[in-house]
């Protein structure tokens, strides 16, 4: 699917030492101090923690749209210094065009790309994936909340990227539309074999989706702990382990 010679879909990804600082208006901010920890290929990471605790700055570097102060991200061991088509992003805002179609939206990164056909043959199979079949000519404007964020995550899988890194995709939308979307995404996960890195403050989530969350504290921002979440999917709130698993997080969010 993505052409790798291991036979692979997801990436390796490994943050080593990065130290962000901002120059704000009232002095330096300390955004992040030291995080290092590595995702394998195909596993799906959360991270969370509270407000300010340096997730979306993480989120930043770690797509190339912002630079470490000192530290590096490396991605299949190349360091990332930009955005790269090897990694597809899902902000929780969209971000789509709104004078495109579901169709021109998801298709958009692969105009330079493949023959017509073989681009047509791509968009109607992610826009079914995304379970968005029947919709392909619709404007944003015209789709829910949920929907949207469907033709966000088909248009960050387009070109077949190794990471599918996604900062609070399903804040904007309803609880029940959020529970959706969590189980489809898994469901994606599932069938593209992506490596996911997922930001998310809400810790219910996390646990429902990860392999393994990484949990931040603030000022600044450094990992409080890396946790495995080795429960069957789909997990439910009512199972004893997953409320054992919740108050754990909390309390090092907490702490
Ligand atoms: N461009 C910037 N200039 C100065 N300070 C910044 C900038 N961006 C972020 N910060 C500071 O860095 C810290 C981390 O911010 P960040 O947005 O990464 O946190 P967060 O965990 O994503 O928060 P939230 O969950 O509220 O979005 C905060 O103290 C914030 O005020």
């Amino acid at each position: 699917m993505n052409g790798r010679s291991d036979g692979a879909f997801g990436a390796r990804v490994s943050i080593d030492g990065v130290q962000k600082r901002y120059d704000g208006a009232e002095g330096p901010v300390q955004a992040l101090d030291d995080v290092s920890f590595d995702v394998s290929d195909g596993e799906f990471v959360c991270i969370v923690g509270s407000s300010g605790c340096g997730k979306t700055t993480l989120f930043r570097i770690i797509a190339g749209l912002e630079s470490a102060t000192e530290g590096d991200v490396l991605l299949n061991g190349t360091r990332v210094d930009g955005p790269t088509p090897d990694t597809g992003v899902v902000f929780q805002e969209y971000h789509l065009f709104p004078w495109r179609t579901v169709r021109g939206n998801v298709g958009f990164g692969l105009e330079n790309s493949d023959g017509d056909a073989e681009r047509r043959r791509r968009v109607g199979e992610l826009v079914d994936l995304v379970g968005l079949d029947g919709f392909g000519d619709s404007y944003p404007k015209d789709l829910s909340g949920g929907m949207k964020q469907r033709v966000a995550i088909a248009r960050a899988l387009a070109v077949d990227p190794d990471l599918l890194l996604m900062d609070e995709p399903f804040g904007a939308v309803d609880a029940q539309t959020r529970e959706m979307l969590q189980r489809e995404l898994l469901d994606i996960w599932t069938e593209t074999g992506k490596t996911v890195l997922f930001v998310t403050h809400d810790v219910e989530e996390a646990l429902k989706l990860a392999d393994r969350i990484v949990v931040l504290s603030k000022s600044p921002g450094h990992i409080r702990e890396v946790l495995d979440v080795d429960l069957e999917r789909p997990r439910s709130r009512s199972d004893p382990e997953f409320g054992a698993h919740y108050e754990r997080v909390l309390d090092l969010i907490r702490e």
